[in-house]
């Protein structure tokens, strides 16, 4: 076939343009990132492999093969793993950019520090390549293909790449990067080397260099007079450099932190260092090897449905999937790391992997694992530790008590939450800080939910209780309404919120009024119901507020406002559950609708008053211009 020119799509182009730029301060990673797609592509043959030994073509020794040439200042990398059909080339690496890049794209801020962690997160893998050469050219065939149905793949990374069908014996991909002005360091087997025991050393399968080594002359020759001269003369053979042990499968006392850090870098494209490692190997009635990294950072896509996470999972050392989800609940999602079993069968599939009772026997092992070290890290003595990692995953290990019933005791030890105690809007506060502080006597745990930490911290339920001295939870973040939903006791103490229903402790508030203070409270009361009519459930006097003179609360049991707000967002319609408006009689505003007696002069103060107290609490009022009208009204008149 005639070679053919095809561009970048858009997204592409602009990635090669950022990562050109923004990678440069770390750009011998384009090598990691390069023996990480052949050491895949070897995976995948290796797999492929079990169900079809034709694949091998007569080799069965799977490497990767390193080079450069100073002369022509190129570097090459070859695999001789799975290789790709002239489609997956275009799909893989030109045309079609990957599910994520706009998303990627949206997320820059332009601070290039931020930015090349992000680069790195995404994984943009093989353009990493454009960091180092001003020309690539990729050269593969698919393994199982005829010989000439190789593809070669060209670019300089301007907009354009071309495609021609060419002859290639071995299947495999090899990559020859054409090095740009100023890159000559990397024509350097040391500097090489060294580049792939930092990052590649752990690679499974063996990175070859070619090294010179002293090789003995034929012995013909040495048949000559001179016997004795030990004739020998200099060649290239290639060489293993990396140690190419799975790192996993080392003994815990032979491994280095660094080679832990190094190996989670090639997992998770991450720069920064892992939270926390833990490495276990399970003997016994299941055997397995876990390794599994909490990031210190939140991957870019935490919250991206599309993105999909996991574990990668070995059967017997050999690579079975990346991601698979069966291994980790959903919001353990962050967790990056890896697990062979030695009981899965080799051809174990996604669906096999959803009900399976080893699968299920490892996740909740691993569960636990992760949980525990949490739980340990909550209880060090620097704070600051686990504070960091709630600040980045607590949104997400929120869903944890959600989702998994079986932990949620240990779960909600772990949860952070603000609260009134310190007013901050950071999540630093414990439920068993807030129990150790509760009044003696106190019935529940009482918490608030607002759309927005301000919204909690200013709303007029509060009041009652800050006056009495009983710190309530506020809690803003969208999870949280499900979060109170399945929580809803800690340590034998319930969680309560303080709009909906009675507040024990405030009731027994109740002052003294006299026998005429009652019944002037009772008429007002009857009054602004009749006003309200089908608006609200009920009116009634208020133990909550000290300062506001009105606020809406849910009836005991029923949906509260926001809950039905975010149902309502959600596309959800639901029956109407009523407000309760609750007054407080000695507030100046009260006071004078006491004295009105005509209906007509009483029903704007009784909208006003339900208005008002619904958008404290973050409604939006069905008829804001109406709502408009009768303040100005009001403030007129007065
Ligand atoms: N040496 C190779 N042999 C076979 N296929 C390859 C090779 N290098 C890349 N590919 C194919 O090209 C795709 C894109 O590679 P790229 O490195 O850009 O992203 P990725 O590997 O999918 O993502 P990540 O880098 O996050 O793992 C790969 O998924 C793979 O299908």
């Amino acid at each position: 076939m005639q070679k053919e020119t095809h561009v970048f799509q858009t997204e592409v182009k602009q990635l090669l343009q950022l990562m050109i730029h923004a990678l440069y301060s770390n750009k011998e990673i384009f090598l990691r990132e390069l023996v990480s797609n052949a050491s895949d592509a070897l995976d995948k043959l290796r797999f492929e492999m079990v169900s079809n030994d034709q694949l091998s073509e007569g080799e069965s020794a799977l490497k990767i093969q390193l080079e450069f040439d100073e002369q022509a200042k190129t570097i090459t990398l070859r695999d001789n793993g799975i290789g790709m059909t002239r489609d997956e080339v275009i799909e893989n690496i030109g045309t079609i950019a990957n599910s994520g890049t706009k998303k990627f794209l949206e997320k820059l801020t332009g601070d290039q520090a931020k930015d090349s962690r992000l680069i790195g997160q995404f994984g943009v893998g093989f353009y990493s390549a454009f960091i180092v050469a001003d020309q690539v050219t990729l050269r593969t065939r698919k393994a199982g293909l005829a010989a000439d149905q190789g593809v070669e793949w060209q670019s300089s990374g301007d907009g354009e790449f071309t495609l021609e069908t060419i002859a290639k014996p071995t299947k495999g991909t090899e990559i020859i990067l054409h090095l740009k002005e100023g890159m000559d360091e990397f024509l350097s087997a040391y500097r090489l080397k060294n580049i792939i025991t930092t990052y590649s050393d752990h690679i499974s399968f063996p990175i070859e260099m070619l090294e010179e080594q002293a090789v003995k002359q034929d012995a013909v020759e040495q048949d000559g007079e001179n016997k004795d001269s030990d004739k020998s003369k200099m060649e290239l053979v290639w060489k293993q450099i990396n140690k190419a042990t799975a790192l996993w499968t080392q003994p815990k006392s032979e491994i280095s932190d660094e080679d832990y850090a190094n190996f989670y870098q090639t997992l998770s494209h991450d720069f920064e260092k892992p939270l926390a490692t833990l490495h276990n190997k399970v003997e016994g009635t299941l055997e397995y090897t876990s390794l599994l990294y909490i990031p210190t950072k939140a991957p870019f896509d935490l919250y991206d449905r599309d993105r999909r996470y996991g574990l990668k999972l070995y059967v017997k050392r050999v690579f079975i999937m990346d991601d698979a989800e069966h291994l980790m609940p959903n919001y353990l999602r962050f967790v990056r790391g890896v697990i062979d079993s030695n009981d899965l069968p080799l051809n174990v599939s996604r669906e096999i992997l959803q009900s399976n009772h080893v699968v299920d026997k490892i996740r909740s092992a691993s569960v636990k694992r992760i949980l525990d070290h949490l739980v340990k890290l909550a209880k060090d003595e620097d704070a600051s530790v686990y504070q960091g990692f709630w600040n980045t995953f607590g949104q997400v290990m929120k869903e944890g008590i959600i989702e998994d019933y079986a932990n949620r005791d240990k779960l909600a030890g772990l949860m952070r939450f603000s609260s009134t105690h310190n007013q901050d809007a950071k999540q630093t506060v414990s439920l068993a800080d807030y129990v150790g502080r509760m009044k003696e006597g106190q019935q529940a745990i009482y918490y608030l939910i607002a759309d927005s930490h301000a919204a909690a911290l200013g709303s007029p339920h509060l009041e009652g209780l800050r006056k009495k001295g009983i710190e309530v939870l506020l809690l803003s973040d969208r999870i949280d309404e499900w979060l109170v939903a399945h929580l809803t006791e800690f340590e034998g103490k319930s969680l309560k919120s303080i709009n909906q229903g009675d507040i024990a402790e405030l009731a027994d508030e109740a002052p003294e009024v006299t026998e005429e203070e009652q019944q002037a409270r009772t008429s007002l009361v009857e009054k602004l119901q009749q006003a309200l009519g089908d608006k609200v459930a009920e009116v009634k006097v208020t133990h909550r507020l000290t300062d506001s003179p009105a606020c809406v609360v849910a009836q005991e049991g029923a949906m509260t406002p926001h809950m039905m707000r975010l149902m309502e967002q959600m596309g959800q319609t639901l029956p109407k559950s009523l407000p309760v408006l609750e007054i407080n009689p000695n507030h100046p505003l009260l006071q004078k609708v006491a004295i009105l007696d005509e209906q007509a002069a009483i029903e704007p103060w009784a909208l006003f008053l339900l208005e008002q107290a619904q958008l404290a609490d973050g409604d939006n009022l069905a008829e804001p211009a109406a709502f408009i009208k009768r303040v100005n009204q009001l403030l007129a008149s007065v």
